[in-house]
């Protein structure tokens, strides 16, 4: 049912919580855990939405912290193999155009925390112990702890620190800053690499995303990067 008249919520600057928020996490987790990766099917999704929900209601959206996201990290943990895991910068869709041909790579949103979590906004109140639906707090107009904001950089941390072998990262040759130490990649993820763990970091530059053939083109060169046609910009 939707929900009664909405509670007096503080005004922000951003989208409110994105409408049925729990059915969503809840139905992706269940997908995910019995369809897409069927060796975590034993996940309890019912506590993992419990969880997820507990990690922000009733508290101050511009004060979400890591410890907030440990208990919903710690019930979503999974293992990624050595030497599948890829980040991305300002490249999502070609990453995952890539992860979706090449299945056993694993981008943060091919595990179960960024599965689940995609595209969704969310946000409580700490005067109330409701979801706010009308409005959430922006990292640029309001503040950088904002419960989505503190997620991804959270399980972005987490996903970097698990990687080992050979890790990947896709990024965009045609802007001006192919790596920008301002990203989450430059930022958190790239810092977060155990060096013990990780021996090599490959990153696939590619140029003008925009045009059609080049994920094609960018598929095969990844599969073959010593083919002749992929030292030139793809
Ligand atoms: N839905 C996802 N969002 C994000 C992931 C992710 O894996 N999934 N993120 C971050 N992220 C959010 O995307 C933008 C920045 O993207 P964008 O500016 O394009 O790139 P970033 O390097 O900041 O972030 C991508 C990098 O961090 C993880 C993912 O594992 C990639 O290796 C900003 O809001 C981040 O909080």
């Amino acid at each position: 049912m939707w929900p009664r008249s909405p509670p007096n919520h503080k005004e922000w600057q951003g989208s409110g919580t994105t409408a049925h928020f729990g059915d969503i996490v809840l139905g992706r987790c269940y997908t995910y855990t019995q369809i897409v990766r069927p060796e975590l099917r034993d996940k309890d999704c019912q506590k993992i939405q419990e969880v997820f929900l507990k990690s922000f209601l009733s508290k101050d959206p511009c004060d979400a912290t890591e410890q907030d996201y440990q208990p919903l990290i710690e019930l979503a943990n999974q293992t990624v193999p050595c030497n599948k895991t890829v980040f991305w910068s300002k490249t999502k869709e070609l990453a995952h155009q890539y992860t979706r041909v090449q299945q056993a790579l694993f981008t943060l949103e091919n595990t179960l925390l960024g599965y689940i979590a995609d595209d969704l906004s969310w946000c409580g109140d700490s005067g109330s112990s409701e979801i706010n639906y009308q409005s959430c707090p922006t990292r640029r107009d309001n503040c950088s702890s904002n419960p989505v904001s503190v997620f991804w950089n959270t399980v972005s941390k987490r996903f970097a620190e698990d990687a080992c072998g050979v890790v990947h990262v896709v990024l965009n040759g045609s802007l001006n800053e192919a790596f920008d130490r301002r990203s989450t990649f430059g930022r958190v993820e790239i810092h977060n690499l155990h060096p013990k763990k990780v021996h090599t970091l490959q990153a696939w530059v590619m140029h003008d995303i925009g045009g059609v053939r080049r994920p094609v083109r960018f598929l095969q060169c990844v599969k073959n990067p010593e083919h002749p046609s992929c030292t030139s910009g793809i």
